[in-house]
């Protein structure tokens, strides 16, 4: 698997679709992509309860640049960094990357620094008083392999939280239990 950060590179901005617009996406990926309900939750159906995390990297550091843009934050904002691979069935289904500004950590009743190998989801959908913001979603390409991907902001006492999540190739196969 590509890191996330050599797989960054590969999209700006722009590439970045507000899924409301409609972008073209076939049936199965409308599903995954533009559900906004917890993705921890349908995995676990989808895999027949046999879903876990796999923490791969949390460390205080810096967004990209495109990250901050959308956090409006600046680029030198230090923030914690969550990357994670949620596995169906002992497989890597989705890597997923979090970026919280240090501000809106303070604002996570418990504390997502000690999740470990727990869903973040289980953190952000039980709390009804964080809100998600738009879903967004592209086509992240590299080495000729394509990720669909999606992100959107959580807001946490109206401070965001940024998760990117990036589809790995089996789930082209694993349909959506909705
Ligand atoms: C936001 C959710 O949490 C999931 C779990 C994550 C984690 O544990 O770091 C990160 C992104 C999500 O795929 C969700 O379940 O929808």
């Amino acid at each position: 698997m590509e890191t996330y950060s050599q797989l960054n590179h590969t999209f700006r901005r722009r590439h970045w679709l507000n899924a409301n617009d409609r972008p073209f996406l076939t049936s199965h990926w409308r599903k995954w992509l533009c559900d906004r309900g917890s993705l921890t939750e349908a995995l676990i159906r989808a895999s027949d309860n046999r879903f876990s995390v796999r923490l791969i990297a949390q460390t205080k550091s810096y967004p990209t640049y495109d990250e901050a843009l959308t956090l409006k934050i600046s680029p030198q904002q230090k923030v914690l960094i969550r990357e994670v691979e949620l596995l169906g069935k002992h497989q890597a289904w989705v890597y997923a990357r979090s970026v919280v500004p240090l501000s809106t950590l303070k604002h996570c009743h418990q504390s997502l620094e000690q999740l470990g190998n727990r869903s973040l989801g289980t953190l952000l959908f039980t709390d009804p008083g964080i809100r998600r913001g738009a879903l967004e979603v592209c086509q992240l390409s590299a080495k000729h392999q394509n990720y669909p991907s999606r992100r959107s902001i959580f807001w946490i006492k109206q401070q965001p939280l940024l998760v990117t999540e990036i589809f790995l190739p089996p789930m082209a196969q694993i349909s959506h239990p909705s």
